[in-house]
């Protein structure tokens, strides 16, 4: 079934976000995934929204980010996708990280979801930081308790682009993606588990190589369960090792006065000695005296998005 609505790209708080543009857009109904407009904040000519809606993969209300810069009001214009790392909601990237300047002027639209699951009642999902909620680690459980909403890889690989391509004015085949910690994990592995999904792949500060920090030892843990094997299967160094598929384009930026780095959670050589024993490029550059917070991104953030721009907006 097919239908019409014209609308004018605005503001629309409180309702459901069906108006996307001054031109008519036709879409089948059965694509159309409901969303809520939560906030709207006109920025850079473009438009920086927060929405919800009810995730099939994880089985509770979600929020993701959306900056739509106003090239989108009458073209279709690619996605790059952020994921934040622990602790954080979909609010840390789109106040702190100030990347809607560049993707208005490079056409692009950022979208940045929450980080975990939330409120699904699951007994200690909210008791650590690095476990549980705000630290879903991009991957889909498959332990009994955390398997049901647990589903983080799914969710960012396939329903929230879904969601994306369904409401706004997208080029579907153009996407990217990009993170921070966590996040900057997650991004790596997504691009590497899904060659020619992603044009680029860019991090800050990436958890590496989990399966060999404390961080990633305790979330494939709990999330995935003893057989370590199973781990292997998420870590983008172990996944770097066999990636055979179209070229990534991995740009990495760590900073060295990171207390993380220094502590041994990030380990970036070891990917870098992934990257290299299969032949897989990747930049990696030590920024000196940078540590691990949004000051570091808000720095880098315009280079990242520039380097992404290099493959999506050609
Ligand atoms: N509370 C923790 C550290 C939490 C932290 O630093 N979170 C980072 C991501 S760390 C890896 O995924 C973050 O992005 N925080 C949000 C922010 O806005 O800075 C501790 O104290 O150790």
């Amino acid at each position: 079934m097919l239908f019409g609505r014209l609308g004018v790209q605005s503001c629309k708080l409180g309702n459901n976000y069906k108006f996307l543009s001054q031109k008519v857009f036709y879409r089948s109904a059965r694509k159309m995934a409901k969303i809520t407009e939560e906030s709207c904040n006109k920025m850079f000519k473009g438009f920086q929204k927060v929405f919800s809606h009810e995730s099939s993969e994880l089985k509770c209300t979600m929020k993701f980010g959306v900056f739509i810069p106003s090239e989108a009001e009458d073209k279709k214009v690619p996605v790059l996708y952020w994921l934040s790392g622990l602790t954080c909601t979909e609010q840390n990237f789109v106040t702190k990280a100030g990347a809607q300047r560049v993707a208005a002027e490079k056409g692009l639209i950022i979208v940045a979801p929450d980080t975990s699951p939330r409120n699904v009642n699951i007994e200690g999902e909210d008791e650590s930081y690095d476990f549980g909620s705000g630290a879903g680690f991009y991957v889909d459980a498959t332990e009994e308790k955390w398997k049901t909403n647990y589903r983080m890889y799914s969710y960012v690989t396939k329903e929230l682009p879904e969601i994306i391509n369904s409401n706004f004015n997208t080029i579907p085949d153009k996407m990217s993606i990009f993170g921070h910690s966590m996040g900057g994990h997650g991004a790596l592995i997504c691009a590497m588990k899904n060659p020619g999904k992603y044009q680029s792949v860019s991090a800050f500060a990436p958890i590496s190589n989990p399966v060999k920090a404390p961080w990633g030892i305790k979330a494939f843990g709990g999330y995935l369960g003893s057989d370590q094997s199973k781990w292997l299967e998420y870590d983008a160094t172990e996944l770097a090792k066999k990636y055979n598929g179209p070229p990534l384009n991995i740009l990495v930026d760590q900073g060295s006065a990171d207390n993380f780095y220094i502590q041994g959670q990030l380990l970036p050589d070891n990917l870098v000695a992934g990257c290299a024993a299969n032949n897989v490029p990747i930049v990696l550059r030590i920024q000196d005296g940078y540590d691990h917070s949004y000051f570091f991104i808000a720095t880098f953030v315009e280079e990242h998005i520039n380097h992404h721009a290099k493959y999506l907006c050609q």
